[in-house]
């Protein structure tokens, strides 16, 4: 939901203004604290592709796929299974049409599809498409005149595809699971759902894009001027830049990342901070960081792979700063002896490192805290807090 508090705040910490809109769009309140040259852009996945994504990490929070052995029995008679007045059942129908903001339980009809479609064309000056993304951020970075390097990512909350085929109840990919969903094993049964099975036939695919009416007409119409902008920038100008942003992703993730970059499960990360959150029943994964490296390398490549929820805290820091409560802290450091200010090591100092691992760049908790441009981050966040409170940011 959109808070105008947040983001009038927001929008001096991300200059130049952009929104990519996550929330449900309420376009008054937003152009209420937005410049009038905000640049409006969100992005449109496959709505087969979205909804396995969905069921995968929602299962357990979407009453409609609750009862669902797998995303095939839900697909073959989804109204078995779904209450439009149920709370999160938008992940289970049209999620793209209620992130724009739209009722996604409406009846669908091509006039009221249209009609979603022109005011998110009106609101926003740009759609990007997920499984085109190295176009997309071609496209974006010369909306915007940005330089290349600011539009190089790597894939992020990425779901692992396949259980580790290693280890024992306690180690295997259930069993971790079922602890980060909080579910006991007794006398080595996992006492879990197994993870939800996904397959699908092509016949129930198209059912899927039936039941997601509105979404697959939002994916069709924005593919179709998503090409249309890629052939006005020109395809082969296209191909050229998408291979050096792909090099570019190459050189930085051999600077950054462990075993070429290839992702990883959050318990395999040492440095805590940088984990992802764990939802439901697959794993969320994450990436190991090169050791030894450099300050400044280091900054650079924690920006790369910090997983969202680390992230918002970071810009909550910076939009909510604490002044009161980081001086009282610092004064608390310094402790009068004799009429001589002293600085006493903070409480943690060489009890706790970082992800409780001293290897990992020797940083200690301290250093930590803040972020990579040095401003500190306040620990009365919600990761630090509410770490069992946590969903995926939708
Ligand atoms: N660069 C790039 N290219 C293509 N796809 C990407 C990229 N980065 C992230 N992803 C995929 O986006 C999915 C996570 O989306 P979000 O971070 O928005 O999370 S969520 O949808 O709100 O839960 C998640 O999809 P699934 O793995 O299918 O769940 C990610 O794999």
């Amino acid at each position: 939901m959109f808070h105008s508090q947040l983001w009038s705040t927001t929008h001096d910490a991300l200059k130049p203004c952009l929104q990519e809109v996550f929330p449900s769009v309420e376009q008054k309140r937003v152009e209420k604290v937005m410049p009038a040259d905000t640049f409006y852009f969100s992005i449109v996945r496959d709505p087969v592709a979205l909804a396995e994504s969905s069921f995968a990490y929602y299962k357990e929070v979407a009453p409609a796929f609750r009862k669902a052995k797998g995303l095939g029995e839900f697909v073959d008679d989804p109204k078995r299974f779904y209450e439009s007045r149920l709370r999160n059942n938008h992940y289970a129908r049209n999620l793209l049409w209620f992130d724009f903001g739209l009722d996604h339980n409406a009846n669908f009809s091509l006039a009221l599809a249209q009609l979603g479609e022109d005011m998110i064309r009106r609101t926003f000056n740009m759609i990007l498409v997920s499984e085109y993304f190295d176009q997309s951020m071609i496209l974006l970075r010369h909306a915007l005149c940005w330089p290349l390097d600011a539009v190089v990512a790597f894939s992020l909350n990425a779901r692992q595809q396949k259980p580790s085929s290693t280890g024992g109840v306690g180690e295997s990919w259930v069993g971790k699971a079922a602890a980060a969903a909080g579910v006991g094993i007794r006398g080595g049964h996992v006492q879990a759902k197994l993870p939800p099975n996904l397959s699908l036939t092509e016949e129930q695919r198209e059912k899927l894009r039936q039941w997601n009416a509105f979404d697959w007409y939002l994916y069709k119409a924005f593919n179709k001027t998503f090409w249309k902008e890629i052939d006005k920038f020109g395809r082969t100008q296209m191909e050229k830049e998408v291979n050096l942003l792909r090099m570019r992703r190459e050189d930085l993730a051999r600077v950054c990342l462990r075993d070429g970059g290839k992702p990883v499960e959050a318990h395999q990360i040492r440095d805590k901070n940088i984990r992802p959150f764990q939802s439901g029943l697959v794993k969320i994964l994450g990436y190991e960081l090169q050791s030894g490296l450099d300050n400044v390398t280091r900054k650079l490549c924690v920006r790369m792979i910090r997983p969202e929820i680390q992230y918002k805290d970071v810009l909550d820091s910076k939009q909510f700063p604490q002044p009161h409560a980081i001086q009282a802290q610092q004064q608390r450091l310094i402790v009068a002896v004799g009429g001589t200010f002293l600085k006493q090591d903070p409480p943690w100092k060489g009890k706790k490192e970082m992800g409780g691992d001293v290897g990992v760049g020797g940083r200690t908790l301290e250093e930590g805290m803040k972020d990579w441009d040095s401003s500190l981050l306040n620990r009365n966040n919600q990761t630090m807090v509410r770490e069992h409170e946590k969903l995926r940011l939708r």
